[in-house]
């Protein structure tokens, strides 16, 4: 069953230059208990923001609102200066939310042209998704009737990522794109999200590997205990991360 979205202008949208998404002081619980506890959090459209912190910090849980896969319980949830709190995922993919979670979500069963087909329900066909793909990514073309499961993790992230694109999204959450894959296909994706946003598209990307994400990164954030407890440039936190316990 869908439920309504109360979409409603927000106050904020007559002052500066509008976000594409933001959480305002955002808490988010799991049953009873509290994981979130006040996050702030700002995409500017054309951005790649990097959500950084420590295991359970909450940045699984931050992308999971913005996917809304995880009820906000307090704050507001803006999408272009719209209060979307309640909005579903699939309501928040017809806004052009689309998230590839950590693990990547390719169906391991299926061929990589047959986890593209899946995309075909937002409105392009099978060859124009697969035609993107593979100039995207050739490797994927060379392995179009390869099932998903067998690839390397890297080939499958760029599954990953051109099903995601295949929906034409303008808001993209990655979840810990780094997991599982050699430092020189971390490098290699995290070059093609940089180039994406230079495209246009914004980017809110968890990483527990600061290093990885920092380079094509436009702000930052950390997460600590389910707080943003520090947010700017990249570089600036990158310094300030390699001194302490956790750039190592
Ligand atoms: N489904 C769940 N049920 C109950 N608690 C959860 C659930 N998922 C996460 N949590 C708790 O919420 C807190 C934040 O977890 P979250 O996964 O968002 O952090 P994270 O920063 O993404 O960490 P990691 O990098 O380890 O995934 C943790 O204390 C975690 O134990």
């Amino acid at each position: 069953m869908t439920t309504s979205v109360s979409v409603a202008e927000s106050d904020s949208a007559a002052t500066g230059p509008e976000p594409l998404l933001e959480l305002s002081g955002v808490r988010s619980a799991y049953g009873a208990i509290e994981v979130l506890h006040g996050v702030d959090l700002v995409l500017h459209p054309g951005s790649v923001v990097a959500l950084l912190g420590p295991n359970g910090g909450g940045k699984t849980t931050a992308l999971k609102v913005c996917s809304g896969l995880q009820p906000v319980t307090a704050g507001e949830f803006r999408l272009a200066g719209r209060v979307v709190n309640g909005a579903d995922a699939s309501q928040l993919a017809r806004l052009g939310v689309c998230s590839i979670p950590e693990g990547r979500g390719v169906f391991p069963n299926l061929t990589v042209r047959e986890n593209l087909w899946v995309a075909t329900g937002t409105g392009h066909s099978l060859d124009e998704l697969e035609s993107a793909a593979y100039q995207r990514f050739p490797r994927l073309g060379e392995r179009r009737s390869q099932l998903a499961g067998s690839m390397s993790g890297g080939e499958q992230q760029m599954l990953a990522l051109s099903r995601a694109l295949g929906t034409a999204p303008t808001v993209l959450l990655l979840d810990e794109l780094s997991m599982g894959l050699a430092p020189r296909v971390v490098t290699e994706m995290y070059d093609i999200v940089g180039q994406l946003a230079a495209e246009g598209l914004s980017i809110l990307v968890a990483e527990q590997f600061a290093r990885a994400v920092l380079p094509i990164a436009t702000s930052a954030a950390l997460m600590l205990q389910g707080r943003v407890v520090r947010s700017g440039d990249p570089q600036e936190i990158d310094r300030e991360l390699s001194t302490s316990y956790l750039g190592g």
